[in-house]
């Protein structure tokens, strides 16, 4: 078995209680902390900025992984960087001048990622792979957490892990959207190794340690 990076999205955090809920995360062995950008453009919610990226530096060491749900990211690479960014993603929806925005967030020093709607091929971004540290496939159409897992995603995630062999890339492949003990390995099997989780690990019944748990656990 491959180690996994777990991801815990913010997104369902208690944000009366940020800090707190950061801390019981990487206390239970989360290895980076996922922060949902959205801007009510180019997804229909609005969530956080630069200035949430930087509280999350202050409170924890963990790797910060931004994904950006936003129309024309590029506008804001350098923000999110400067705040603490380690992981950055950006989609290739919509975004004409993508590959200059991925040098861009390498050029700063942070790992670039390319994100995939559900309905978008992986021959969308076979282009880009030399570009990117990373591929987020959205295992949910992007905007909310708390939604189901779309089976129909594995497919997509070995033809990504296929193309990244035939380029002898070592991007990693990133899964985002109802992963929980049931779905986990079965993205894990297609080639996913960094996993995003929200709701089972924020809104887990027995708290975030037993969220946590349960997710490493699923694979063993
Ligand atoms: O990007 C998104 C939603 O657009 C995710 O990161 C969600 O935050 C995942 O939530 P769960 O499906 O794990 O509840």
């Amino acid at each position: 078995m491959d180690e996994i990076i777990l991801s815990a999205s913010i997104l369902s955090a208690d944000f009366a209680h940020l800090a707190d809920e950061i801390r019981q995360a990487e206390a239970a062995g989360v290895d980076w902390l996922h922060i949902d950008v959205m801007d009510g453009h180019f997804v229909p919610n609005i969530t956080m900025g630069p200035f949430i990226v930087e509280t999350c530096r202050r409170v924890s060491t963990l790797p910060l992984d931004v994904h950006l749900m936003i129309e024309k990211p590029e506008r804001y690479i350098e923000a999110f960087i400067h705040a603490g960014a380690n992981y950055v993603s950006v989609h290739v929806e919509g975004n004409p001048n993508i590959h200059r925005t991925l040098q861009t967030i390498r050029s700063l020093g942070a790992k670039a990622g390319i994100v995939l709607n559900p309905g978008t091929p992986t021959c969308a971004i076979s282009a880009l792979i030399p570009a990117v540290d990373f591929i987020l496939v959205m295992t949910v159409n992007p905007g909310y957490s708390g939604q189901t897992f779309l089976p129909e995603t594995l497919s997509k995630i070995s033809e990504i892990k296929a193309l990244l062999e035939r380029y002898q890339s070592s991007a990693l492949i990133q899964v985002d959207g109802g992963i929980n003990p049931t779905t986990l390995p079965l993205a894990y099997q297609a080639g996913a190794r960094v996993f995003v989780a929200a709701t089972a690990i924020f809104k887990h019944p027995q708290g975030v340690q037993e969220g946590v748990k349960s997710l490493r656990e699923a694979i063993k």
